[in-house]
C-alpha cells in the first residue's frame, strides 16, 4: 500500500480511513426531475463518444422519452455543434436553463454559455470539474426520463470528479478497435467498482466500414479483440457500429436528430430497460 494522501477519490485502498466516495455526491437543482442519469466514457478522445451519447438522446427522444445531454466534456464540448444549436442558454428564477433540440431534447454545454462558442476553454481541473458539477446542481433538468452525460476522456481528475459529484444509473463504454481496448475497459470497470455505478454494456464505434457496392464489412483498424476483454469482465458489448461518412457528415452538419443509427438499437434498449427494473 503506498503512503497515504487522504485524498479517498483518488485511491482505490479499502482501508480504515476511507471515506464513502458516495459522500462526494451532489443533488441536483431542487427544482430539476431526472428519472435516470447514464455517463457515457471513454478511454480517449476521438473515438466517438459524444456521438453515442447524442444518437442515445436521439433514440430514446423517438421512442417517446424526454432526453437530456449534459455536455461535461468541457475542454472538447461538441454536442451543440451535433445538434445545431447556436443559441445560449438563458437563466430563469435563478436557474440556468438548457437550450432545445428541435426535437426537445434539452442540452447543456460549456458552449452555450461562452460568449464566442469558438473561445478555447483554458481553465484548469477543478475549474472544468466545478463547471460540469454547476451543470448538475444549477441546471433546470425539467422532467427528463434520461440525462445522458458525456464524460469527459479518459480517467484523470476531472472525470473522477465528474463520477463522484453526479449519482449515475449506469455507464456506456465507449471503445473502437484501434484503442488499448483491454486497458480501458479494465480502467472503467475499476473507477465504476469504486464509485458502485454498474457498466451497462460497451458500445464499439467505428468497427468497420461497409462497402458500398458488395456490402461487405472491412475492419479497417485490424480485427477487434474487445470479446475476449468483455468475456473477463462479465460484460456486454451492446453494439459495434460503422465508421460512416454519412453520419460524419450529418453530424457535421448539426443534423443529428435525422441520422439513422439502428445498430444502437441494443444500447437504447438496455438503458430503456432501466425505467422498467
Ligand atoms: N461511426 C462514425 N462514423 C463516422 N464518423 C464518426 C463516427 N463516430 C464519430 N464520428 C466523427 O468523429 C469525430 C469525433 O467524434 P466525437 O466527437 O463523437 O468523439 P469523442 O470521443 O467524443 O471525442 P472528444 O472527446 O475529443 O470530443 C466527429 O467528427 C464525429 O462526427
Amino acid at each position: 500500500m503506498s503512503e497515504c494522501t487522504h485524498d479517498c477519490g483518488n485511491c482505490g485502498e479499502s482501508c480504515g480511513e476511507r471515506k464513502d466516495p458516495q459522500s462526494f455526491l451532489q443533488a441536483p437543482n431542487a427544482k430539476s426531475s431526472i428519472r435516470k442519469v447514464i455517463g457515457v466514457v471513454s478511454g480517449k478522445g476521438g473515438v466517438g463518444k459524444s456521438f453515442i451519447t447524442s444518437m442515445m438522446a436521439v433514440l430514446l427522444n423517438r421512442r417517446g422519452y424526454h432526453t437530456g445531454v449534459l455536455d461535461a466534456d468541457i475542454t472538447g464540448p461538441s454536442i451543440p455543434k451535433a445538434f445545431g444549436i447556436h443559441s445560449r442558454a438563458m437563466m430563469k428564477d435563478g436557474c440556468m436553463l438548457p437550450c432545445k433540440t428541435e426535437k426537445g431534447i434539452d442540452v447543456m454545454s460549456v458552449n452555450l454559455i461562452l460568449e464566442n462558442e469558438t473561445d478555447p476553454v483554458v481553465w484548469r481541473g477543478p475549474m472544468i470539474a466545478n463547471m460540469v458539477t454547476q451543470f448538475w446542481t444549477d441546471v433546470l433538468w425539467q422532467d427528463v426520463d434520461f440525462l445522458f452525460v458525456d464524460m469527459p476522456p479518459g480517467t484523470g481528475d476531472v472525470p473522477l470528479t465528474v463520477f463522484q459529484s453526479i449519482p449515475l444509473d449506469g455507464i456506456l463504454v465507449v471503445t473502437s478497435p484501434q484503442e488499448l481496448v483491454a486497458m480501458i475497459v479494465s480502467k472503467a470497470v475499476t473507477m465504476a467498482g469504486m464509485m458502485h455505478v454498474p457498466i451497462l454494456g460497451v458500445v464499439e464505434n467505428m468497427s468497420y466500414v461497409q462497402c458500398p457496392d458488395c456490402g461487405k464489412k472491412i475492419p479497417i483498424f485490424g480485427e477487434s479483440h474487445l470479446d475476449e476483454v468483455v468475456q473477463k469482465y462479465a460484460l456486454n458489448v451492446l453494439a459495434r457500429g460503422p465508421l460512416d461518412p454519412q453520419i460524419a457528415a450529418q453530424i457535421d452538419a448539426g443534423c443529428a436528430e435525422s441520422a439513422e443509427a439502428p445498430w444502437l438499437a441494443a444500447a437504447a434498449d438496455t438503458v430503456e430497460q432501466l425505467l422498467k427494473a
